[in-house]
C-alpha cells in the first residue's frame, strides 16, 4: 500500500485516461485503468501474488495514495489483456481479450449497494466481481431417469443450496398425491378430462403418458420460474424429454439423464422409499429397463450421470452446471460470449460496441446491450442481450 505499482506509473505518464478506456501496451502482459471520480483503478496482474486471482489497485488523487481492496466474489483468472471500460460511478464493465468464451464479461462493482454495505461491515475498502451472462443463456435443465434413481432428491438439494439460483417446473398429474407432497409445489394434482382439455387448448408445453397416469409440463409453470429470474428445471420422463427437444419452438434445454448403478440398487431405493404399492413398483421397474435403454442410448441427453453414491452425483450434477466448490456463490454454465481478440471497445448509453480489429478480421462488430442487466454481486449479472453485426 502507498506505493506505486511500476506499470501504473508508466501508464499515467503515457496519458491514457481520455474516455475512462486505458489500455497499456506490452508484448507479453497488458493492463488497464479506468477512472472514476478521483480514483484509478488498475485491473492486471495478480491479486496479492495469487497467480489464480486476476489484480485490482486503486490509487485515490487527492491523498496520492496506492491501494489494495479486498477482492469479494469469484473474479475472473489473469489472462493476457483486457479492456475495461466505466458503465457508471459504481460498475466497470471488463473484457477478457481472447479468453474461453463462458469466461470473457466482467463487472467490477465498486460502489454498488453490494459494495457499499460490505465496506460498512468489514470496515475497509471493497470492490466485488461478477461475471456477466446472456440473457437467454441460463438454459433450462431437463432431469429425466427412471422411478427411484433421485431425480427428485437431486433436485432438493440444487433447490436448497440454491434458493435464488434454481425454480422448479411444477408439472400436472393425474397420480394421486403421496403423502407429503403438496399440490401446486410438488405437483399439480388434476383430474384427466381437466387435463385432457387444457392439453387440447395448447396450454402444455409437452405430456405424456407414464406407468397409467398423465404428467405434463404447462406453458405457465415454465413461465412462472422464468418470469422469477431463477433457471427452470423440469423432472420429466423420456418421451417428454423427447418432445421438448423435438420442437423447435420449445425450450432450449440441457437434457440430463440420471442412471442407477445397477436394477437391483434401483428396485431396493424404491421399495425403501416406500411411497408406491408392490403393483406400482413392479410396473415402475418394468418401464425402468426401456427409459435407461433410451436415456443411454437414444442422443436425446447430452449428459449421463449415475447417482450410486449421491454425494458424487450431486458434486457431477453440480460441476456439469458449471457450479464447482470453488465458487459457491457465481452460478451456473452458459453458453458464453466469443469476444475477437484483437478488438476495440465504445460506449453509447446502454450499449457497448466491440469492434474486431486486426489485419485477418472482416471488421465485424459485437453489440453488448446492457439495457436489462440485473443480478450483480454476489452472483451473476444476467441480462446481457448480445448482437453481432456482420460488415457486409
Ligand atoms: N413427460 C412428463 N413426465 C413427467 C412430468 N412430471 C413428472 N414426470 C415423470 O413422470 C414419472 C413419474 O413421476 P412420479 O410419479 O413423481 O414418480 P417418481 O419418478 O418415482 O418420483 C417420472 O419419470 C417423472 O420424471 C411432466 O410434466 N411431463
Ligand atoms: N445415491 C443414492 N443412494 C441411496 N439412496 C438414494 C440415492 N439417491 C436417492 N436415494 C433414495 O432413493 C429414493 C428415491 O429417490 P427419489 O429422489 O425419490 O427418486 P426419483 O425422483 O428419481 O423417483 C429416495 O428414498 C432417496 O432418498
Amino acid at each position: 500500500m502507498g506505493e506505486a505499482p511500476a506499470f501504473f506509473v508508466d501508464h499515467l505518464e503515457n496519458g491514457q485516461h481520455t474516455n475512462g478506456f486505458g489500455e497499456k501496451t506490452e508484448p507479453e502482459h497488458r493492463d488497464t485503468s479506468v477512472q472514476i471520480g478521483d480514483r484509478s483503478y488498475v485491473i492486471g496482474g495478480n491479486h496479492e501474488g495469487n497467480p489464480l486471482f486476476l489484480g485490482v489497485q486503486i490509487h485515490d488523487k487527492t491523498t496520492n495514495k496506492w491501494f489494495t481492496p479486498t477482492v469479494l466474489g469469484t473474479g475472473p483468472k489473469p489472462c493476457k489483456a483486457y479492456s475495461a471500460i466505466v458503465l457508471n460511478e459504481s460498475r466497470i464493465l471488463v473484457i477478457k481479450k481472447g479468453s474461453a468464451s463462458d469466461d470473457s464479461i466482467w463487472f467490477l462493482e465498486v460502489n454498488s449497494p453490494f459494495v457499499r454495505e460490505q465496506r460498512e461491515l468489514l470496515g475497509k475498502e471493497v470492490v466485488a466481481w461478477s461475471k456477466g451472462v446472456r440473457g437467454n443463456a441460463e438454459k433450462p435443465i431437463v432431469i429425466s431417469g427412471p422411478s427411484g434413481v433421485g431425480k427428485g432428491t437431486l433436485i432438493a438439494m440444487l433447490m436448497k443450496e440454491f434458493p435464488s439460483m434454481f425454480g422448479f417446473s411444477v408439472s400436472h398429474t393425474t397420480r394421486s398425491p403421496r403423502c407429503m407432497e403438496e399440490n401446486g409445489v410438488h405437483y399439480h394434482f388434476t383430474d384427466r378430462t381437466v387435463m385432457e382439455k387444457e392439453i387440447n387448448d395448447e396450454k402444455f408445453l409437452e405430456y405424456a403418458s407414464v406407468h397409467g397416469n398423465l404428467y405434463g409440463t404447462s406453458i405457465e409453470s415454465v413461465e412462472v420460474v422464468t418470469d422469477s429470474g431463477k433457471r427452470c428445471i423440469l423432472d420429466i420422463d423420456v418421451q417428454g424429454a423427447r418432445s421438448v427437444k423435438a420442437k423447435a419452438s420449445s425450450l432450449d434445454a440441457i437434457f440430463i439423464f440420471i442412471c442407477p448403478p445397477s436394477m437391483k440398487e434401483l428396485e431396493d431405493r424404491l421399495r425403501a422409499r416406500g411411497t408406491e404399492t408392490e403393483e406400482q413398483i413392479k410396473k415402475r421397474l418394468r418401464n425402468a429397463e426401456a427409459e435407461i435403454k433410451d436415456g443411454e442410448s437414444s442422443g436425446i441427453f447430452e449428459h449421463v450421470l449415475y447417482n450410486e453414491n449421491l454425494e458424487e452425483c450431486y458434486k457431477n450434477l453440480k460441476n456439469l452446471l458449471g457450479i464447482n466448490d470453488d465458487s459457491p456463490v457465481n452460478g451456473v454454465e452458459v453458453e458464453g460470449i466469443n469476444l475477437p481478440k484483437e478488438h476495440t471497445v465504445t460506449k453509447m448509453e446502454d450499449k457497448i460496441l466491440i469492434q474486431e480489429t486486426g489485419e485477418a478480421t472482416k471488421n465485424n462488430m459485437i453489440v453488448l446491450d446492457l439495457s436489462s442487466i440485473n443480478g450483480g454481486a454476489p452472483g451473476r449479472t444476467r441480462g446481457i442481450v448480445l448482437d453481432t453485426v456482420k460488415s457486409s
